[in-house]
């Protein structure tokens, strides 16, 4: 330390003999070190796919080998208005075309680089490659915890060993099955507050609370009903106000990711967010921890009994518990009830494939009763109807989470070098007309077969359409997904005509937050197809106003459904 303060000493005095620490010798330095940065910035920026892969071909010397084309964006930040949208996957989809790039389209987000395509083939060669099996964490999943939950834990052996948890346990068809009744509780609750307001009311509400509800009771075995009656109002209040913090904090562009000058202003909030937010959701997560660890009476497990019980190596920590915990309440709400959303709104607009989706419910369960799970396999054209929909309006339209690079790789002949980001614009492939005949029209019977023909499957074996992305980090909650998406669209569509409301019709636009959500909540006008007796709910309840277009925070009357 002495040592290096005395030749400082030396070297300033030498220097100032120079005369090379003049004023003038100051500025002239600092305008060429200005100019010689504003040269790179802009040698970097001129590389196609922008700032972040000049910087990395230019220091590596890669000059010779084929680019990944790409739109350049702007010096320093690249193309971080491609995601910045709230509709990226379109903008993202217009510059693979305008740069003639859709099989492959490198950008760059500020120093992150990333690579896109919208082709199925190329699709296929990133999801199933064990090179892309890790995912970019964001700062709001780390500060959220996520990291050590399923969809962000870095591949490796805690990974494997929580997807094996998850898959044994809450994904494993016996327990979807076992699951069945709470399915069926929660899809009459709905019908019966659709029943009550009939007219001209949004759908959305009910069905993210439902959707909740279901996840609350598998992983918490908290059963809550869907008017929210009793003393547990205040917990599905509080729990839906940390879903939706956590669901827009995840769903936010982070500025910060990219640029990471910008981390120490953290300039949208997010880390700010994220540290009021944890220790709220960890007090939830710890409560009903505690309260399952007091219970030793004899009740149907839930996901937080299975953690509990595990031993050895594959025991969690309370604060691994909560993470993968909290993940599944989250991963499995919106995702659910945006889709029915999406699906309903489709039937309203084709009143025409509506009635043929009545016709085979008519046929397969009859008007005299309630639709059952084990009707589902028996129709034909309602999962046609749902194909379509994932078609059309996927829910992770750029997959959800992206994923990254663990070394360098190969993609379609390009070299793909370790820490690039990688997305597949699902809803790019899924609307090309190379890939699928009129794209753009709505036709469920794309998707019935005919004879001998095999079934298209949407779980992740054909890219042309795997809304539930494939390979090694495909969605585990696909199979529950879908079990109670097509139970609950069915029980909905045998009740109910679904007319458009008066005074909106439906609009198919879109915004993309952690899912494309329809950009104005569908609003809809509801006809009883099998005379339901709803005269002791009282039509006019101000519960049902205020359910419908704000949270619930009074009690209805619900009564029960009878069938005339
Ligand atoms: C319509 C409903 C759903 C859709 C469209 C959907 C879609 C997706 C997609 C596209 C991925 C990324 C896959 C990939 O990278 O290849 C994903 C991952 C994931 N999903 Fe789903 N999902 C749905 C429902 C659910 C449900 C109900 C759960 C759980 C309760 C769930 C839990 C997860 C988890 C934990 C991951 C991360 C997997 C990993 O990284 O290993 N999802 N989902």
């Amino acid at each position: 330390m002495v040592r290096t303060d005395i030749e400082s000493v030396w070297i300033l005095a030498l220097a100032s003999k120079c005369r090379a620490f003049t004023e003038e010798n100051t500025a002239w330095s600092l305008l060429i070190i200005a100019a010689a940065w504003l040269v790179m910035t802009l040698i970097y920026w001129a590389h196609p796919g922008g700032p972040a892969w000049g910087k990395y071909r230019l220091k590596r010397f890669l000059i010779a080998s084929k680019p990944i084309p790409g739109p350049r964006g702007l010096p320093l930040i690249g193309s971080m208005e491609l995601m910045a949208s709230s509709l990226a996957h379109h903008r993202i989809a217009a510059a693979a075309e305008t740069c003639g790039a859709k099989r492959l389209m490198a950008f760059s987000l500020g120093n992150t680089r990333a690579i896109v395509t919208c082709n199925p083939d190329v699709a296929r060669e990133i999801l199933n490659s064990s090179v892309f099996a890790d995912r970019p964490v964001k700062e709001s999943a780390y500060s959220l915890m996520f990291n050590r939950a399923i969809g962000f834990a870095p591949y490796g052996i805690y990974w494997r060993t929580l997807r094996r948890i998850a898959a044994n346990h809450l994904f494993h068809p016996k327990q979807i099955k076992s699951a069945e009744v709470q399915r069926q509780a929660i899809a009459s609750q709905m019908v019966d507050i659709f029943g009550v307001y009939r007219q001209n009311f949004r759908v959305r509400d009910v069905l993210k609370r439902g959707s909740l509800n279901n996840m609350m009771c598998s992983i918490f075995g908290r059963k809550y009903r869907l008017d929210s009656t009793g003393c547990n109002i205040n917990e599905v209040e509080e729990l839906k106000a940390l879903v939706d913090e956590g669901y827009d904090l995840l769903g936010k562009l982070n500025w910060s990711d990219h640029l990471q000058w910008l981390a120490d202003f953290d300039p949208q909030k997010i880390r700010f967010r994220c540290s009021r937010l944890v220790p709220k959701v960890n007090r939830f997560v710890t409560r009903i921890i505690a309260e399952h660890r007091a219970d030793t009476s004899e009740k149907t497990r839930d996901f937080v009994d299975v953690l509990l019980s595990l031993q050895g190596a594959d025991n969690l920590s309370d604060s691994d518990m909560i993470a993968v915990l909290w993940e599944m309440i989250f991963r499995g709400t919106d995702t659910v009830a945006v889709l029915i959303e999406w699906i309903l709104a489709r039937l309203v607009l084709h009143p025409d494939i509506q009635s043929r989706v009545h016709d085979e419910l008519d046929k397969v369960v009859g008007r005299s009763r309630a639709v059952e799970e084990s009707d589902i396999p028996e129709m034909v054209y309602l999962p046609a109807v749902i194909k379509e929909v994932l078609r059309l309006h996927p829910p992770g339209p750029l997959l959800s989470w992206a994923r990254l690079a663990i070394n360098d790789t190969d993609i379609d002949g390009h070299h793909v070098p370790a820490g690039t980001t990688a997305m597949v614009n699902m809803w790019a492939i899924t609307r090309d007309p190379d890939v699928w005949a009129d794209p753009l029209e709505f036709m469920p019977e794309r998707f019935v077969n005919k004879e001998g023909d095999v079934e298209f499957s949407v779980l992740g074996s054909d890219l042309k359409l795997a809304p539930f992305g494939s390979g090694r980090r495909t969605c585990p909650g696909k199979n529950l997904a879908l079990t109670t998406v097509s139970f609950w669209v069915a029980s909905l569509l045998h009740e109910f005509d679904w007319l458009p409301s008066d005074s909106n019709s439906v609009d198919l636009s879109e915004v993309l937050r952690l899912s494309c959500e329809m950009a104005n909540p569908l609003s809809v006008t509801v006809r009883p197809r099998r005379g339901l007796d709803l005269s002791n709910c009282g039509k006019s309840s101000a519960w049902g106003t205020r359910f419908l277009h704000s949270p619930a925070n009074t009690s209805p009357c619900i009564g029960p459904r009878k069938l005339l």
